[in-house]
């Protein structure tokens, strides 16, 4: 039978040594990446968090979930609730409805950049059978990891002009990253001395133990801030079998690519000499790196867990090799039996993707509006029909049919807004999101989009400008995979589809942290009217705040 799982959480910042280095994140219950959530398909959980962080607001954004009934438990800041002040305690209360690999983190400012995030693996509903055949699993969360602390990053980006942020120092395999030693350091040319660990210290690597001769599970998902990357075992193939909580139809790899906002899980078996270990890599992809490979080990038994690998780590392919890329999104395709998407859409909305200016502030746009969230949650305002609360114009649903993705903008700068595209309660829309130039010429970034609320299908990857009559037939309606992020290549689209049938209000963004931070995502909302009573802890701030100061007020009058 399904199961309440009571959770009381601290957040709070603490000193810590995630690459060897000391530095300051944010921690769940003294703990860095906070606890890991396990559950049962069917579960509630049912979460106190309490903001220990004593000088800014926390939410947390439960990825992959849908929250299907509970829109105000989505953690969303400005979208789905207020920030929960320092001192203050919120209640997530929500199903986790369906198995598979997931994760959080915060959703507030920078704050996963600081280290704000956590598993969330949710098993078969008991009594049920997992269809995936294996005979242990392992769990790695990867992240990237700045010096400089998230505050300082946020005044960097949003100064004129810009300071980026830069490649990350470190990449963190559970939080754990090698800056100051390498564990590689016998096949590597560069300064970097062999790691002296004894395997206690907060940067030591998460080692997989294995047996000779069986099968394991990896779950896999990557909350970096920046980041893409490749992930690769030495010596071993991967079953690809999970995408975003949903089965696809499995295909093997030497290394995989997974992008911030990701989930998989991949199978493999431990068919290589026992007497020898093998290296886990992660590397960047699509950004020229300037971060080293996260190591760590697969160690067989009963080989001793310090022996290193006797060849070198695996070599990721070219950063910029985007057919890599390319060949490999494209080859994960839903699993046989599971349905297609609608033949037909409702609704199509192109997002045009770029950088911009405003006033001299460097800045992201989708259809030339920087997003810039409001001070009272969207789910409030709309439910309760307040005026003045956000743009009551939509935002544009097309970018001019002449505009040149190829090129750097004619005109370079765009606005900020804050409007919603309202969708129609159980209609088909379609999203193309169009890759561009970026303001430098001879630039486009990958960028992964990432959807509250819903998982889309991913009908089709292009080159240049997308054109309905040109792609529309080449559209893969049969067995496109369903998902919750998807990426768009330099320069090209995406097409993806979905219903939109979970009454809320649901973020729709760049995954890359920086990017969202300086304005990259839309709103969306949907049956507004079929939204359930929102709990007044999620309301407490903006026009909704004073609306229930005010409903408080009249009440004391009856009384
Ligand atoms: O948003 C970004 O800004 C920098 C660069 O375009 C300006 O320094 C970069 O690589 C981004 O992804």
């Amino acid at each position: 039978a399904a199961k309440t799982r009571h959770l009381k959480w601290e957040v709070e910042y603490m000193h810590w040594f995630p690459d060897g280095r000391e530095g300051v994140v944010i921690g769940i219950n003294g703990q860095f990446p906070g606890p890991t959530i396990r559950a049962r398909a069917g579960d509630t959980i049912h979460l106190n968090l309490t903001n220990k962080l004593h000088t800014e607001g926390v939410v947390i954004h439960w990825h992959g979930i849908r929250q299907i009934g509970t829109p105000w438990a989505d953690g969303t800041a400005s979208i789905s609730q207020c920030a929960i002040n320092p001192g203050e305690t919120f209640v997530y209360r929500f199903k986790v409805d369906r198995a598979g690999t997931y994760f959080y983190h915060g959703h507030y400012g920078m704050q996963r950049s600081s280290g704000l995030y956590g598993s969330l693996i949710v098993d078969v509903a008991e009594g049920e059978k997992e269809r995936l055949k294996y005979d242990g699993e392992f769990n790695i969360l990867v992240s990237d990891w700045w010096h400089k602390g998230s505050r300082e990053q946020e005044v960097d980006l949003s100064s004129k002009p810009m300071r980026w942020i830069g490649e990350p120092q470190t990449l963190l395999i559970n939080g754990r990253g090698q800056f100051n030693c390498s564990l590689a350091a016998h096949f590597s040319n560069s300064s970097a001395a062999p790691c002296k660990l004894r395997g206690n210290e907060q940067y030591a690597p998460y080692i997989l133990k294995v047996h000779p001769n069986k099968t394991y599970r990896l779950r896999i998902a990557s909350s970096t801030a920046l980041a893409a990357l490749n992930l690769a075992i030495g010596h071993h193939k991967m079953v690809v079998v999970e995408a975003d909580g949903n089965y696809v139809a499995p295909f093997s790899v030497e290394n995989m690519d997974i992008y911030s906002g990701e989930s998989y899980s991949v199978l493999f078996t431990t068919d290589q000499d026992p007497s020898s270990n093998y290296w886990i890599s992660v590397s960047v992809r699509g950004r020229e790196p300037h971060t080293p490979q996260a190591l760590t080990l697969l160690n067989y038994h009963p080989t001793s867990p310090s022996r290193l690998p006797t060849s070198p780590p695996p070599v990721p392919p070219r950063w910029d090799d985007y057919g890599y890329s390319k060949a490999f999104s494209k080859n994960i395709l839903t699993a046989p039996g599971s349905p297609p998407p609608p033949s037909k859409h409702d609704r199509r909305i192109v997002l045009l993707n770029t950088q911009n200016y405003i006033d001299g502030y460097t800045k992201w746009s989708i259809n030339n509006v920087s997003l810039v969230l409001p001070t009272t949650p969207y789910l409030g305002s709309i439910k309760y029909g307040l005026a003045n609360a956000f743009d009551a114009k939509s935002p544009p649903d097309r970018f001019p049919h002449d505009y040149d993705v190829m090129r750097p903008a004619a005109n370079q700068n765009s606005t900020y807004g804050n409007g919603v595209y309202m969708l129609e309660f159980n209609s088909t829309v379609d999203v193309i999101l169009q890759n561009a130039n970026a303001l430098k010429e001879n630039v486009s970034e990958i960028h992964p989009w990432h959807l509250h609320g819903h998982d889309f299908w991913v009908i089709g990857y292009g080159e240049g400008k997308f054109s309905s009559e040109k792609d529309e037939s080449r559209l893969n309606l049969k067995n496109p995979p369903y998902r919750n992020t998807a990426v768009i290549f330099p320069y090209g689209w995406t097409a993806l589809r979905f219903v939109a049938d979970n009454p809320g209000v649901w973020a729709f963004h760049c995954h890359i942290e920086p990017h969202l931070h300086l304005g990259m995502g839309v709103v969306f909302a949907e049956g507004a009217h079929l939204i359930d009573t929102i709990p007044n802890e999620a309301l407490g701030c903006g026009l909704t705040g004073k609306m229930l100061m005010k409903n408080n007020n009249n009440n004391n009058g009856h009384n």
